[in-house]
């Protein structure tokens, strides 16, 4: 089900990483290395494959930017949510 602007502002307060608006939810992320972005990558591809929700990911030398939206549904949904946790999870 798709989240209205406040439900999408009340969920990010728990996720100060990540901003967004109605259409996508979005954290940028700076690893230590080239290798440790990839390695930051592999492990949310596997995390993405698990909950069959993928993120669009942007790899600039140790630059990750994940963009979330859920695109049967054109907008955010608590799977968006759901998975920019799990992906803080991966990045502390
Ligand atoms: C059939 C399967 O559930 C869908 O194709 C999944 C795969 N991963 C997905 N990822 C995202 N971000 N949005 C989707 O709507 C989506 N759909």
């Amino acid at each position: 089900m798709l989240l209205d602007a406040a439900a999408i502002a009340a969920a990010l307060e728990d996720l100060p990483e990540w901003s967004g608006d109605t259409d996508a939810i979005s954290r940028t992320v700076e690893a230590a290395s080239f290798p440790a972005a990839i390695a930051l990558v592999n492990a949310v591809a596997e995390a993405a494959e698990a909950a069959d929700h993928h993120p669009d990911i942007d790899i600039r030398w140790r630059t990750v930017t994940f963009v979330l939206s859920t695109h049967s549904a054109g907008g955010v949904t608590s799977k968006d949510i759901a998975m920019a946790a799990k992906i803080n999870e991966l990045t502390s």
